[in-house]
């Protein structure tokens, strides 16, 4: 991973994720996150509990990409396949799984419908556009029902350090603020894909609310 984030990279991930017959490779699945988490750490500490959650995350797929039974961790498809038919998975409360691989990716998958729907909020702001705003609304339509009280209200503060449009789009290095459009209208279609089609696949193994 390069030290500066770039919003082209994030792009190029989560197109290198999806297969040609549309599996989603979990290498650049993660990739992708760990490009967010770049940006995320560049904006100060007061995030740093989020970033730590997610990189302990990534951190659980990469073991098990590099582990003994990695073949069936290349994509998301294969991977609910085989934690599935091996009863590797908890279904309906923690018990000897409680970091498998769907669940871990479960609240990824989460996080990626925050990220379209933050990202789209951006794209069509006007100037005076507060980001605070922008991502508080996104979480409460996303990821705010799966947090308790607790998580909510440390978000709710972490969202105010935020900084505004302007700097947002300058940390994305992908030129100047039109070009960041332009850049974001072509990133959210794909996105948006990679979400949907991991959310189908979770629908059809009821798989939407592990614990
Ligand atoms: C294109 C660039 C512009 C946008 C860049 C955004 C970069 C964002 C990077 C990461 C986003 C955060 C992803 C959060 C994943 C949360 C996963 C989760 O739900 N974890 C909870 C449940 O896990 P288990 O306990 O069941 O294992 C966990 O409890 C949560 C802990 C921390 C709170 C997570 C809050 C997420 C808020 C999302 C907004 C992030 C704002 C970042 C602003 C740039």
């Amino acid at each position: 991973m390069a030290d500066t984030f770039s919003l082209q990279r994030v792009l190029e991930t989560f197109r290198s994720s999806l297969s040609e017959n549309k599996e989603v490779y979990i290498k650049y699945y993660i990739a992708g996150w760990q490009e967010l988490v770049s940006f995320m750490n560049s904006l100060g500490n007061v995030f740093s509990f989020i970033s730590k959650d997610v990189v302990s995350k990534i951190q659980i797929l990469e073991n098990f990409l590099s582990g003994e039974n990695g073949s069936y961790y290349v994509t998301i498809q294969s991977m609910v396949k085989y934690e599935l038919d091996n009863d590797l998975v908890d279904l309906t409360k923690r018990g000897s799984h409680p970091e498998s691989g769907c669940r871990t990716l479960l609240r990824l998958h989460r996080a990626l419908l925050w990220l379209e729907l933050f990202l789209e909020r951006l794209r069509t702001s006007t100037e005076d556009g507060k980001t605070s705003v922008m991502c508080s609304d996104a979480y409460n339509e996303s990821l705010a029902q799966h947090h308790p009280w607790l998580i909510r209200k440390a978000v709710g503060v972490a969202f105010c350090a935020l900084p505004g449009r302007d700097t947002f789009f300058d940390v994305m290095n992908a030129g100047d603020h039109t070009q960041v459009v332009a850049l974001l209208g072509e990133s959210l279609p794909l996105i948006a894909e990679v979400y949907q089609i991991t959310e189908d696949l979770y629908v059809k193994n009821h798989l939407l609310e592990l614990p």
